[in-house]
């Protein structure tokens, strides 16, 4: 599995364009790419980063960590998944990462997915979808999700994400409209967002393997 995850992460290395800013995700796939930019950190300008946990990796390895408003739209972001749909509708925030990796991959010309071959389904759903909820409107959204999906939402007690909000994870869904799907969730009051990258998708997906396989 890591292998894979090592695999996908080296081979999205060569979408970077030199000179430029990089968007990076988050997550153990990722940390794969991270280490591979960090090979090639003199042809690139710096990065973006999606997470407090990717930002220490990125300074380690001395590849400075540029404000997205500062950065202007990106050529590339790259991130990993929880799941894969074929039609490149992901799940995203096992990590908890969600909306900052929302924000880069909308702001950025090309979204590149890392993924190991597990991630791959055919209907996203079984990977509980997580939704980032302001703290005060934790139970009165989980109401909302019952009332408008068939899913379970579960509080991931004890973590706060990056932007000082909680996480509620959805169980139990069959997403066959991912699309349609997100735009109803987004417009419950005290949702962040929403782990569900329909609306925007990955352009290029990198399944890790001996070779990888770029869809
Ligand atoms: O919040 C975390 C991110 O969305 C990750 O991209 C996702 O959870 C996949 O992580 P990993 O590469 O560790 O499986």
């Amino acid at each position: 599995m890591s292998d894979s995850k090592r695999l996908a992460g080296e081979k999205a290395i060569e979408f970077v364009e030199d000179g430029s800013i990089v968007g990076v995700g988050t997550g153990s796939t990722v940390a794969y790419f991270i280490d591979a930019l960090a090979r090639i950190r003199g042809r690139i300008e710096g990065a973006v980063s999606s997470s407090e946990q990717s930002t220490a990796r990125l300074k380690q390895h001395g590849i400075p960590v540029i404000d997205l408003n500062a950065a202007g739209p990106l050529p590339l972001y790259v991130d990993g998944a929880d799941e894969c749909d074929p039609h490149k509708h992901l799940i995203k925030g096992g990590g908890a990462a969600l909306t900052r990796e929302k924000i880069i991959a909308q702001a950025s010309q090309r979204f590149v997915c890392i993924i190991d071959p597990a991630k791959r389904v055919p209907v996203l759903g079984r990977f509980p979808l997580p939704v980032e909820v302001i703290p005060m409107a934790r139970s009165m959204v989980a109401r909302e999700i019952v009332e408008l999906t068939a899913g379970q939402p579960v509080w991931r007690e004890n973590v706060v994400t990056d932007n000082g909000n909680w996480v509620l994870d959805v169980h139990g869904l069959e997403i066959t409209d991912p699309v349609a799907l997100e735009q109803r969730l987004n417009q419950i009051p005290g949702i962040v967002s929403v782990g569900l990258f329909a609306r925007r998708p990955a352009d290029v997906v990198i399944v890790g393997g001996e070779p990888p396989l770029v869809l």
